[in-house]
C-alpha cells in the first residue's frame, strides 16, 4: 500500500464500474482536482491514519455508503440562453441545474442572442462559465451568420476564441452548397459540424408529428422526411469533404438508415438521441400540452423503438438531453404558438435508469458509457472516464432513491418539462467537478485531520 499524501477529498465507499462493467466497493482519493487512486475500499484506513499522526491539512471525506459514482455526464447538446434570453436560462442557472443533473461537462448551442457567430460572444459565454464555477461549459458558434443561412462565420477565429465545432441548432441550413462550404472548411480546422436536421419546405407552421396523435385531432403533422431528408444530404456531403459530420436529436427511423449506411461505408458521421425520444412517442401526448412540444415532434412509437434499437446496436453514439427551458408564459402560448422545447437536465439519468435498466433491458454500463465515455471519444475531450490521474469529475447516484418528478425542485429557470409526477429511481445526489462537490456539497462532510 502506497502512502498516500496531501489527499484533498477522500470518497469512501462508492460503486465503481471497471471495465468489464461490474461494480466494486472502491475508496477514490483526489488531490488537486485530479483522481490521485482508486483502492478496494477500506485499504486506505492505514494510510489515513498515518496522515492523522503527521497531522496534515484539511481532507473532504465522503461517505458514499455503497451509492454508484460514475465518471460526470457529459451532455453535448443543450441550451443555455444566454446572452439574451436570461429569462428562460442563465449560465449560472443552467450549470446548477445540469450539476443537479449528474453533469460535469456540457456543450451549449448558438442560437442565443446575440447568436454566438462571433468570438466575442464565445469569450462572454466561457466568462459567464467561469464565473459561475460550476460545471465544465464547451461552446458551440453558428455555422452561418445569425443562423440565417447565407452567409458562414469565422471557423478560424471563432475556433481560436474556444468554439468546438459548429452548428446552427434550433434550424436545419437550408442551402446544400452552404453545409459544404462550412464542411470543407471545418474539415480543414479538424472541427466538427453539429446539424439540426430540418427542411423548412417539409414543416412550415407544423408543431407535431405525422401519427396518431395528428390524426385524432385532425391537424397535419410534421412528416419523417423533414429530418431524414438533410441526414441523407448531409451524410453525402461528409463523405465528400472528409468532415467529422455529428447528426442532432435524431428521431426517426428513416433518419436512422441512412446513418447506419453511412457508417457502414466508412463516412465519418456520429449521431445522438434525447431521453424523451427514447422514451415518448407521439401517442403518449395527453393532449394540447405545451409542455409535450419539441424539435423534433415525439414521433410514431415505431420511431421510438428504431431510435433505441440504434443506440443499443452502435448506430447512434451517444445520448444528450436537448436542455431547452422556456419561460412559464412563453409555454403558456399553447401548443400551437409555444415556442419548442422541453427541459432534460434533472430528469435524464432518473428517467433512463428507470426505464432500461431497471426493467432489465439495459446494463448499468450501457447507459453510463453512451452519458460519459462514448460522447467524449465523439468529440475527444479529455474526461468521461474514471482513471488515475483524470480530472475527478464524478457524479454519485442514489441507484435506490425513488420520487417523483418535481418541476418545482428543479435547479434550472425552465419548469417545462412532460415528465411532472413520474416516478423515477436513480437520482444523482453529490456532483464533483475537480473534486469540489458543486451539487450535494452537504452530504460531503470535513473533518479536519
Ligand atoms: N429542441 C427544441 O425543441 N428547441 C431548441 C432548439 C433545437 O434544439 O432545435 C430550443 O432552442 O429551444
Ligand atoms: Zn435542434
Ligand atoms: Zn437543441
Amino acid at each position: 500500500m502506497k502512502n498516500y499524501s496531501n489527499v484533498d477529498v477522500w470518497i469512501q465507499n462508492a460503486n465503481v464500474l471497471n471495465e468489464d462493467g461490474q461494480m466494486q466497493r472502491s475508496d477514490i482519493l483526489i488531490q488537486n482536482g485530479k483522481v490521485l487512486a482508486i483502492l478496494a475500499s477500506g485499504s486506505y484506513k492505514a494510510a489515513d491514519q498515518r496522515l492523522i499522526e503527521n497531522g496534515s491539512g484539511t481532507m473532504t471525506v465522503y461517505d458514499a455508503q455503497g451509492k454508484l459514482v460514475t465518471p460526470g455526464l457529459i451532455d453535448m447538446h443543450v441550451h443555455l440562453r444566454e446572452p439574451g434570453f436570461e429569462h428562460k436560462e442563465t449560465i449560472e442557472s443552467g450549470a446548477r441545474s445540469a450539476a443537479q443533473g449528474g453533469f460535469t461537462t456540457i456543450a451549449c448551442m448558438p442560437n442565443t442572442k446575440p447568436v454566438t457567430d462571433n468570438p466575442d460572444t464565445v469569450k462572454l459565454v466561457l466568462d459567464k462559465a467561469k464565473e459561475a464555477n460550476l460545471v465544465n461549459v464547451l461552446p458551440y458558434a453558428a455555422i452561418t451568420k445569425n443562423e440565417l443561412g447565407r452567409e458562414l462565420t469565422d471557423f478560424e477565429a471563432l475556433k481560436a476564441a474556444g468554439a468546438i465545432g459548429f452548428t446552427d441548432d434550433g434550424v436545419g441550413v437550408q442551402n446544400a452548397q452552404m453545409m459544404k462550404d462550412a464542411m470543407t472548411k471545418a474539415a480543414e480546422l479538424g472541427m466538427p459540424v453539429i446539424a439540426h436536421c430540418e427542411d423548412d419546405s417539409l414543416v412550415k407552421g407544423l408543431y407535431v408529428s405525422e401519427g396518431n396523435f395528428a390524426k385524432k385531432h385532425g391537424i397535419k403533422g410534421i412528416p419523417n422526411e423533414s429530418e431524414a431528408i438533410h441526414v441523407g444530404r448531409d451524410v453525402l456531403l461528409a463523405e465528400a469533404t472528409g468532415v467529422h459530420y455529428h447528426v442532432c436529436h435524431v428521431s426517426t427511423e428513416q433518419s436512422i438508415r441512412l446513418i447506419r449506411l453511412a457508417k457502414s461505408i466508412g463516412v465519418k458521421v456520429t449521431a445522438e438521441v434525447c431521453p424523451h425520444h427514447l422514451v415518448l412517442s407521439d401517442e403518449d401526448i395527453p393532449g394540447m400540452d405545451s409542455n409535450w412540444k419539441m424539435n423534433p415532434p415525439l414521433r410514431t412509437p415505431r420511431d421510438v423503438a428504431a431510435c433505441i434499437e440504434a443506440l443499443e446496436d452502435g448506430t447512434i453514439d451517444i445520448i444528450v438531453t436537448d436542455h431547452a427551458p422556456h419561460s412559464e408564459e412563453e409555454k403558456a402560448k399553447g401548443m400551437q404558438l409555444a415556442p419548442f422545447g422541453i427541459v432534460g437536465f434533472e430528469t435524464a439519468f432518473p428517467l433512463l435508469y428507470t426505464e432500461f435498466v431497471k426493467t432489465g433491458r439495459w446494463n448499468l454500463d450501457f447507459l453510463v458509457r453512451r452519458m460519459t465515455q462514448d460522447p467524449a471519444r465523439v468529440f475527444g475531450l479529455a474526461s468521461g472516464k474514471l482513471e488515475v490521474g483524470a480530472a475527478a469529475d464524478l457524479t454519485v447516484i442514489d441507484l435506490e432513491l425513488e420520487k417523483a418528478v418535481d418541476p418545482n425542485e428543479f435547479a434550472s429557470k425552465g419548469r417545462n418539462t412532460p415528465f411532472t409526477g413520474r416516478r423515477l429511481s436513480g437520482w444523482p445526489v453529490v456532483t464533483f467537478v475537480a473534486g469540489r462537490a458543486v451539487f450535494g456539497a452537504e452530504h460531503a462532510q470535513h473533518v479536519n485531520i
